[in-house]
């Protein structure tokens, strides 16, 4: 299977001299498209600024990194899709437009965008608040939302940075489930980085990271 994303020597330091922050040191890994990886570590440790390499959106200071199967990602939906710890929606505009936005703004006909925002709304389970605004959701609704805008533009890969971080269990629960069904069914590997233990228990792989050193540690596959 073509790799998603190799690296190896990866590293990245903010700043220079004494002020140096070594963020990432000399990672090696790759992500193939069935993979469904915890990276568990400490706040600090490094997981934002690994998922960031790994989406293409930011420059690594050493070491290589690759996407073998998916080009230049480079901020691309259809390629790689993000789910951030708030779900950064549109305030003024519906869950439904907010889940066609992408679709819009790639060119996508609008009765085109709309039919697919609304398929993704309901296989997450939110076809009944698909025309409600953000502040009408729930934290668990409003983050399930910015599922289904991964959903729609059907990605090869899908990153998730601490996605449960401000909602209770309940909705940590359906969130990584949706998560994971989402992979499925676009067939995208997925790495979600946190320090909740529910994410751990619940995807089969785990990547720890400790003072930007990454190591395999959980069940491969
Ligand atoms: N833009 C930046 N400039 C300077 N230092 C940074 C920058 N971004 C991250 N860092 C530093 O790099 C290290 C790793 O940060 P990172 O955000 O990747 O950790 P994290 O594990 O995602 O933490 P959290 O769980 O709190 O989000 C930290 O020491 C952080 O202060």
């Amino acid at each position: 299977m073509t790799a998603l994303v190799e690296f190896a020597g990866l590293g990245r330091t903010f700043g220079s001299g004494p002020q140096a922050v070594v963020a990432i040191h000399d990672a090696m890994g790759a992500i193939e498209q069935d993979d469904r990886i915890a990276l568990v570590g400490r706040s600090g440790s490094g997981k934002s600024t690994l998922l960031w390499l790994v989406a293409g959106l930011d420059t690594p200071t050493h070491g290589t990194i690759s996407w073998p199967a998916l080009g230049r990602p480079k901020g691309d939906p259809f390629l790689v899709g993000t789910v951030f710890q708030v779900p950064s929606l549109v305030p003024t505009l519906t869950a439904v437009e907010n889940v066609a936005l992408p679709l819009l703004l790639h060119g996508v006909a609008e009765r085109d965008a709309f039919a697919t925002a609304d398929a993704a709304l309901e296989r997450i389970d939110l076809a009944a608040v698909a025309r409600q605004l953000p502040d009408e959701l729930s934290g668990g609704q409003a983050q399930r939302v910015a599922v289904a805008r991964v959903l729609a533009t059907r990605p090869r890969l899908l990153l998730a940075d601490e996605p449960t971080g401000r909602i209770d269990r309940h909705a940590a629960r359906e969130v990584l489930d949706a998560l994971r069904a989402t992979a499925d069914e676009v067939g995208a590997g997925l790495v979600v980085a946190s320090h909740d233990p529910l994410v751990y228990d619940t995807l089969p792989q785990r990547w720890t990271i400790s003072d930007g050193r990454v190591a395999v540690t959980g069940a491969l596959r």
